[in-house]
C-alpha cells in the first residue's frame, strides 16, 4: 500500500493541494485556504523547497526544508538545514511515509554539505528516531505586576541618555534586521531571519483568514543612538469600570536585545505600563533575567517550559569544529547513527588558545553516545552526566563524562527565539 505512494518535489500546480494538506495535518480546516490565501502563499513559496507524498495524485504528505543559519556556541553561523510543515494525512499515517520523506531529505541535506538539521517538534516522540535531539528549551512566565514590586515612579532606562520610543511596523522592517544580526551573533541557538520573516511579523502578509492586529513596538536606543533593543507586545483593553480594579494584560510577542542594559530596560518598561496587571513574557530562554529583575521574583510564575529547537548532527567534524569550548582537553567520542549519516569514532582535541581539531580516529573510545544525544549536547544544553544516568550515553574512561560537561556547557543557555 505504501509503495503506491510517491514522494517527490511538488509542481507549482500542486501548491494549493499541498497547502490544504498542511492545514489538515495541523487540524485546521482545509477551507481556511481560500483562493486569496493561496495566491498570497504562491507569491512567497518556492515549490522547489516543498516535498509531497502523493497517492493516486492526491497529496497525503507534506514536508518543507530549506537552508538556515544557526549560531553555534561562540558565535559562528553554521550551515543548517531547517525542516518544517511535516504532515501525513490522518488517512495515511503509520505506514512509514514520514520515515521515507525524512530519510530522503536528510541524505540530500548531507549531500549538499549541511552541518546539522533543525526543527521544532510538535510532539516529543516523533523525531528522536531520526537522530534529532532536543537542543534548546523555552520558558514562558506570567508576571503578576502588582506583586513584582517594581518602583511605579520608573520613568525610563537606567543608562543616562538612552531612550525607549514606540515605533511602527515600517520602522521595525527598517531597523529590526540589523538588530537581529547583532543579537544572533551573541546568542547560540539563534537562527537567521529573511526579509519574509520581517514582512510576515509586521502584518504585511495578512489575509482575511489570517488577520493581523497591529502590536506595540518599543525600540530601545543607547545614549549614542544605536538601536540596541526591541520589544513587541499586545495588550488587552477592558471596558472601563470604576467599581473594579483594572484587569488589562500585556503579551510579549518577542524581544530582541543586543546589550544587557537594553534587555533590563525593556522588561522594566513592559512591566511598568499603567493599568497592565499581568505580563506574559512569551517564549524565552530558561535562564532569562526577567524573574530576577523583579524585586519579588516569585511574581513571575512559569506558565510554560518545554523543549524547543531540535538538532540533528549531519557532519560531526564540522559541527564540533564550529563551536568554542570552556576549557582544554581531548575526548574520543563513539557516535552511533542508525541512518548511517554521521556515525563513527571521532577525536576532539581542544588546545590552549581555543584551537579545536576534530577528525575520525581508531583510538580507544572515551564516551559512546547516539547522534541525538550529541545534538542535545552540541549547543551546551545537555549534561553528559545526566545522559549517562539515563542510560543514553556511556563513559568508557573514568573522568571523560565530567570533561565533556566542562568543555561543552555554556555559562548562558542556548536559545532560539523563533518558531519555524
Ligand atoms: C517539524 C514539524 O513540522 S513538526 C509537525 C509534525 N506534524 C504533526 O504533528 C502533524 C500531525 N501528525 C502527522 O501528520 C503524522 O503523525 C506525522 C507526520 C507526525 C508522522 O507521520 P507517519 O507517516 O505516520 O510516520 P511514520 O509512519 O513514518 O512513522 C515512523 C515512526 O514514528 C512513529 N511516530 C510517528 N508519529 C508519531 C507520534 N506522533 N508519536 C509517536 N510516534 C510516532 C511511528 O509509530 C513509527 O514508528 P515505528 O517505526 O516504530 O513503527
Amino acid at each position: 500500500m505504501n509503495d503506491d505512494v510517491e514522494i517527490r518535489t511538488i509542481t507549482d500546480a500542486e501548491l494549493p493541494a499541498w497547502l490544504r494538506a498542511v492545514q489538515a495535518g495541523f487540524l485546521r480546516s482545509r477551507a481556511a485556504m481560500s483562493d486569496e490565501a493561496i495566491a498570497h502563499a504562491r507569491a512567497r513559496e518556492d515549490a522547489q523547497t516543498l516535498r509531497g507524498a502523493f497517492d493516486r495524485g492526491r497529496c497525503v504528505g507534506t514536508y518543507r526544508s530549506y537552508p538556515q543559519e544557526l549560531t553555534a556556541v561562540g558565535g559562528a553561523a553554521v550551515d543548517a538545514h531547517a525542516v518544517t510543515a511535516v504532515t501525513v494525512a490522518p488517512t495515511h499515517r503509520r505506514r512509514g511515509i514520514l520515515g521515507r520523506m525524512m530519510s530522503a531529505d536528510l541524505a540530500a541535506a548531507k549531500e549538499r554539505g549541511a552541518v546539522v538539521a533543525t526543527l521544532i517538534a510538535s510532539e516529543h516522540r516523533i523525531y528522536g528516531r531520526y537522530g534529532f535531539g532536543p537542543a534548546t528549551s523555552t520558558t514562558e512566565w506570567t508576571v503578576d505586576v502588582p506583586r513584582a514590586g517594581l518602583d511605579p515612579r520608573w520613568s525610563g532606562p537606567d543608562e543616562a541618555g538612552a531612550r525607549i520610543d514606540l515605533v511602527d511596523g515600517e520602522d521595525v522592517r527598517k531597523l529590526g534586521p540589523e538588530l537581529h544580526e547583532r543579537f544572533r551573533a551573541l546568542q547560540h541557538g539563534a537562527i537567521d531571519r529573511d526579509e519574509r520573516w520581517w514582512l510576515r511579523n509586521t502584518g504585511q502578509e495578512a489575509t482575511p483568514e489570517f488577520p493581523w492586529e497591529e502590536p506595540f513596538y518599543a525600540l530601545y536606543r543607547s545614549p549614542s543612538g544605536t538601536v540596541d533593543g526591541l520589544i513587541v507586545y499586545r495588550t488587552t483593553h477592558n471596558r472601563y469600570d470604576a467599581s473594579r480594579l483594572p484587569e488589562n494584560s500585556a503579551s510579549v510577542l518577542g524581544t530582541t536585545t543586543a546589550t544587557p542594559a537594553a534587555e533590563r530596560a525593556l522588561w522594566h518598561y513592559v512591566c511598568s505600563i499603567d493599568k497592565v496587571v499581568s505580563v506574559r513574557s512569551g517564549h524565552r530562554a530558561p535562564d532569562d533575567v526577567l524573574p530576577d529583575l523583579l524585586p519579588d521574583p516569585r511574581a513571575a510564575r512559569v506558565t510554560t517550559h518545554a523543549d524547543w529547537l531540535w538538532v540533528r548532527v549531519l557532519d560531526v567534524v564540522r559541527a564540533l569544529e564550529a563551536r568554542t569550548y570552556a576549557g582544554t582537553g581531548t575526548l574520543v567520542l563513539d557516535v552511533a547513527d542508525d541512518a548511517g549519516l554521521a556515525g563513527g569514532r571521532y577525536r576532539l582535541e581542544v588546545a590552549e588558545g581555543g584551537r579545536v581539531e576534530c577528525a575520525p580516529t581508531g583510538d580507544a573510545c572515551d564516551i559512546s553516545l547516539g547522534v541525538g544525544e550529541l545534538g542535545r549536547m552540541w549547543l551546551g544544553e545537555g549534561s553528559l552526566a545526566r545522559l549517562v544516568a539515563l542510560g543514553r550515553a556511556a563513559e568508557r574512561r573514568a573522568g571523560a563524562a565530567a570533561l565533556m560537561d566542562t568543555l561543552f556547557r555554556t555559562s548562558r543557555r542556548p536559545w532560539c527565539p523563533d518558531l519555524f
